[in-house]
């Protein structure tokens, strides 16, 4: 029904149109039928004036078969369109609107969605057109059975009792198919993971590297062939029911006009009635093939409409507290994390380990640790990606559970590690970190500014017009000039997505998380001293292995394994000469100096004051 009221919204005109235009269409085998009884009657006792109009009217029935056809799959196509149309628009805003990163995360849920894809507007035509084609198939039904019935009730029952078995074998088929395309969903998509590892630019150079061409091609082709072999597997079965089907209404048929035929020779029906019997028992067994046709399709796009209805009702994925308030309040006093333990899922192992930690308002807080010690995990919860398994995080004692997730985000701003990097333009790929400011020119250059980006910006073909992507041609006003847009290396990239970042200037919180990773040191080292500038007065919390950018952090939070095993200035750290004090060490002999050329240099001086406290 759902599915139904989605395509009568989706063209209401077209839909009644071509419901008129199926109603006409029904009707013309019977029309057929009975003028060709008449002509052939009429020719047969002589009257051939009257044949001329039966014959005029046989001719306007053509007419129309010929034409209606035509315009229906119009209206078919256009309907199928709206609906396409309206089901990806509700599909992809129910998309949006999961606010939490799990449930993309799920194979299950990825499964349904692939299946929901497919739930598309042509999919669906089966329930939506196929219904009205039904009403066709109805009513050709009707009147050739109430023509058949006048010339052999028995006949008319028994070609109607033959479709039975047919209508039962199809709706089992189109189940067990609708079973096994969700069945192999998950090798077909993995099949699309292989073919866009070396299809996609962003694979293309390891591919070719590592020679991995051969590889992923048989691995795709591998996943294929699960694909295929379920495929074919329904396909044998699907002809070995329809021969049988096919086989029985044969049988049936021949019954009937054997029958016809020695009832003609008894002279109980005329010439015409063998002719008008022949033609409603050819009739009503195609309209009931298709009427159970059209039950089928009709089941099977139900079935996959299914996908689409669970995908769009799902429910929220991050439910927020009866005590929700509608807005987040600018921050005052702090963001506290208190006793946080979180993990991925129920069998994953715990990432974070009861974590206490304050970001006071005002304060800068670094946070530093090994690999894989739960620094980014302890971002996403704050992003409220994910609420903790157990503890709670208290924006000024709110928590955050209790606060619609797009409010606690509206005042926050963040650069990831892993940041997009969008085949857009250079004012999009800033603009996109706040869209109000999308089209304030000034404020984009003035971000760029401040992430160091706008040098290169203004060396661009067109720049903050250049598209920056290989991949898609870039469209300039005279329509003539399509050319392919620009490259930009890793470390401008990282500079972009800062002035993405810094865009979303004056928020409560600024996360920054290895802002630096990828630059050169003369950047890393400018933008530090640009980042000090902005965290200065601002809550922020900035994640980063070098740990010379995070010695001028108020706080300095050391994670390691889930726990906080360390906290304090650089100075308070290196004096306890734990892990901190440790990894500073090292790293700092990276960067020894002999000749003291960068004493002056913040973040670079001679390690070996660090050295001496450490054992
Ligand atoms: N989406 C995820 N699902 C399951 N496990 C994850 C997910 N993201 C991270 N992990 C696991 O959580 C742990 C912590 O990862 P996290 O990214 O928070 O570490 P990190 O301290 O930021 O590391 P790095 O310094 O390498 O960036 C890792 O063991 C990782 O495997």
């Amino acid at each position: 029904m759902a599915a139904w009221l989605l395509s009568w919204r989706a063209g209401r005109l077209q839909a009644a149109v071509y419901l008129l235009i199926m109603v006409v269409s029904g009707l013309l085998p019977t029309a057929t039928a009975w003028f060709t009884k008449f002509i052939v009657d009429d020719l047969a006792a002589g009257r051939t004036d009257v044949v001329v109009r039966w014959t005029v009217a046989l001719a306007v029935v053509g007419l129309a078969a010929g034409v209606l056809p035509h315009l229906s799959t119009y209206l078919q196509n256009e309907l199928a369109r709206r609906l396409d149309r309206s089901m990806q628009d509700r599909l992809y805003r129910s998309i949006n609107g999961f606010r939490g990163l799990s449930r993309f995360e799920n194979p299950e849920f990825r499964n349904d969605l692939s299946m929901a894809l497919q739930a598309s507007g042509g999919a669906m035509g089966p329930v939506t057109t196929g219904l009205f084609d039904t009403v066709r198939n109805v009513i050709t039904l009707v009147s050739l059975l109430g023509t058949l019935t006048l010339l052999s009730p028995v006949m008319a029952v028994l070609v109607a009792v033959a479709a039975v078995p047919a209508l039962i074998a199809r709706l089992v088929l189109s189940r067990q198919r609708v079973n096994m395309l969700a069945g192999v969903s998950a090798s077909a998509r993995r099949q699309i993971f292989y073919s866009l590892l070396i299809t996609d630019v962003r694979g293309a150079k390891e591919t070719r590297l590592f020679g991995l061409g051969d590889f992923l091609r048989e691995r795709m082709l591998g996943e294929l062939a699960v694909r295929q072999s379920g495929e074919r597997a329904m396909d044998r079965r699907e002809a070995r029911t329809q021969s049988l089907l096919a086989l029985l209404s044969t049988v049936v048929a021949a019954v009937g006009l054997l029958w016809a035929v020695r009832a003609a020779a008894r002279g109980s029906l005329s010439v015409g009635d063998v002719t008008a019997f022949v033609a409603a028992v050819a009739g009503t067994q195609a309209a009931l093939a298709g009427l159970v046709d059209n039950v089928a399709f009709a089941h099977q796009a139900l079935l996959v409409f299914g996908y689409h209805d669970k995908v769009t009702s799902l429910p929220d994925d991050l439910p927020t507290g009866p005590s929700a308030a509608g807005e987040l309040p600018e921050l005052s006093v702090g963001i506290e994390l208190r006793d946080v333990w979180f993990r991925y899922d129920e069998d994953h192992p715990w990432i974070l380990r009861g974590v206490d930690l304050t970001l006071a308002k005002g304060s800068s807080v670094a946070l530093v640790g090994l690999n894989g010690a739960g620094k980014s995990t302890l971002i996403k919860l704050l992003c409220r990606f994910y609420d903790p398994t157990r503890g709670r995080i208290l924006w000024d004692g709110v928590d955050i559970r209790d606060v619609p997730p797009q409010e606690l985000r509206r005042r926050m701003s963040v650069l990831f590690q892993d940041y997009m990097c969008y085949d857009l333009t250079v004012a999009e790929n800033i603009g996109v970190g706040d869209l109000d400011a999308l089209p304030d020119r000034g404020r984009l250059q003035e971000a760029a500014r401040r992430a160091g980006v706008d040098v290169v910006v203004a060396g661009l073909p067109r720049g903050y017009d250049t598209m920056l992507s290989r991949i898609f041609t870039e469209r300039t006003e005279d329509e003539e000039d399509v050319s392919a847009g620009v490259a930009l290396s890793g470390g401008q990239w990282q500079r972009l997505a800062l002035a993405r970042t810094l865009l979303r200037d004056r928020r409560d919180l600024l996360i920054l998380d290895e802002p630096s990773a990828g630059l050169d040191a003369e950047a890393e080292y400018e933008i530090h001293r640009g980042l000090r500038e902005q965290r200065a007065g601002r809550t922020s919390l900035l994640v980063s292995h070098r740990l010379g950018a995070v010695r001028e952090a108020g706080t300095i939070v050391v994670l390691e394994d889930g726990r906080i095993v360390e906290r304090g200035s650089h100075d308070e750290l290196m004096a306890r000469a734990g892990t901190y004090a440790k990894l500073f060490v090292i790293q700092a002999d990276g960067y020894r100096d002999p000749d003291g050329l960068r004493d002056d240099v913040d973040g670079y001086r001679d390690p070996d004051e660090a050295r001496a406290v450490v054992p």
